[in-house]
């Protein structure tokens, strides 16, 4: 993962937001962190993993893809919002196999536990998890970061277009 790259990215972006809407001097934490949750559950409705009354399949694996990096973002927007992207680190994560539903329960406590503690490991071990959610939605490491790249760009546009 180019975590350097894609918090560099991220930075720049959340300057452009926070000086476009005059929130420099705003502590924006809980905001984002209750973005993040939003976006993950918009992520799990678009899976429809849980959705045991309904035989419709998931949306398609653009949309899927669309709503993963929103979460990426609000998670690096976090991370520099603590300092973290200054810090040398890279995260250890795998792909793995599980019972979707399982693992957006975990991601969910995860972020509440960081919410709390801002602590580093809590939030590597939470964009760990993330990006473990990603393996599971069957996206690759390449599709997430050329996903990342594009929706970054978006935001740009809809920043212009007073969105
Ligand atoms: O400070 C911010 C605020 C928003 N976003 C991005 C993350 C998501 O990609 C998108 C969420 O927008 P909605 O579609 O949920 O409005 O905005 C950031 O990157 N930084």
């Amino acid at each position: 993962m180019q975590l350097k790259k894609l918090f560099q990215m991220q930075k720049a972006l959340d300057s452009h937001i926070e000086e476009k809407h005059q929130l420099q001097n705003e502590d924006l934490f809980s905001r984002k962190a209750l973005a993040l949750l939003v976006e993950l559950g918009e992520l799990a409705n678009e899976t429809r993993c849980f959705k045991f009354w309904s035989v419709k399949p998931s949306s398609p694996k653009n949309v899927i893809l669309e709503e993963f990096v929103d979460g990426i973002h609000f998670i690096l927007s976090i991370g520099i919002v603590c300092g973290f992207d200054a810090r040398d680190f890279d995260v250890n994560w795998h792909p793995v196999c599980g019972d979707m539903t399982e693992h957006f329960l975990k991601v969910y406590k995860l972020v509440d536990l960081f919410q709390s503690s801002r602590s580093f490991e809590d939030y590597l071990t939470l964009l760990q998890s993330y990006l473990e959610l990603g393996s599971l939605l069957g996206i690759t490491q390449e599709e997430m970061e050329q996903a990342y790249f594009e929706k970054n760009e978006v935001n740009y546009q809809r920043q212009q277009n007073n969105y």
